[in-house]
């Protein structure tokens, strides 16, 4: 199996703070990871690191053995834009443009194909969203309606992998795990690799590996807290 996404040595500090310390990891293509640990414990920025918008201070993170940290910060950016589909806690829709604008945003920096028609009206079927949705404000939504908007948009660009940051903690349970099962269903409907960070480990059924970040990181948690 090849991996899409591996970590050697890595090592990242805020300031002189040191969050991770991390000998060794890697993703291989069509996992489905569930990345869990207490709050605190350095989950956010461990993703941040895989999409490229942080960088460690020591190590290599290789992509879809991309090297990010051989490339400058734009560079970076539109790597993310083309392979990397990423769904955050709140969302980051756009609430005074249509759900159409907000998915299509992703199209400006993506795949020429992104922007076609059709191609739209594939991902918003897989979805579930229907055409009188797709023009209304995004504001106007209900929650669970903005987070199908945010997987559509991460999933629009076609990427190899998706990342997604406690995308379900303002959801009750029954809808949390139709969530996860929906977001899986069109993540495997399109061959997209998942990392799913989240404190709800009652979650970690739908996936196929679970991460505990304690284990991974040679940091002890008392440093962290
Ligand atoms: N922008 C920042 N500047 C300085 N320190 C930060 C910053 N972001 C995070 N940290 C610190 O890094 C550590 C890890 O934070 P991070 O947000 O990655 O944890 P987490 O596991 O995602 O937490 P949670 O589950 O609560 O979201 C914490 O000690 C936090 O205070």
């Amino acid at each position: 199996m090849e991996p899409v996404i591996q970590l050697d040595k890595v090592k990242f500090a805020w300031q002189d703070k040191a969050v991770l310390n991390i000998e060794h990891w890697q993703v291989e293509k069509g996992q489905k990871v569930f990345l869990y640990g207490p709050s605190g414990s350095g989950k956010s920025t461990l993703l941040n690191l895989l999409c490229g918008i942080l960088t460690p201070q020591q190590g290599s993170i290789s992509v879809l053995t991309q090297e990010l940290t051989r490339l400058k910060a734009g560079a970076r950016d539109r790597f993310r834009a083309r392979h990397i589909g990423v769904i955050f806690q709140q969302f980051n829709l756009l609430p005074y443009m249509t759900v159409r604008q907000n998915i299509m945003l992703a199209a400006w920096f993506g795949r020429a194909e992104s922007a076609e028609s059709g191609h739209l009206q594939q991902i918003t079927g897989q979805l579930q969203l229907s055409n009188e949705l797709l023009e209304r404000k995004a504001g106007e939504l209900s929650v669970g309606q903005q987070q199908r908007v945010a997987v559509a948009r991460a999933l629009l660009n076609h990427p190899e992998i998706i990342i997604a940051d406690e995308p379900t903690s303002a959801l009750d349970s029954e809808l949390r795990d139709q969530f996860v099962d929906l977001l899986l269903q069109c993540c495997e409907k399109n061959q997209a690799t998942v990392v799913f960070v989240s404190h709800d480990k009652t979650l970690a059924g739908h996936f196929d590996q679970q991460q505990n970040l304690s284990e991974l990181n040679n940091i002890s948690e008392e440093i962290l807290c």
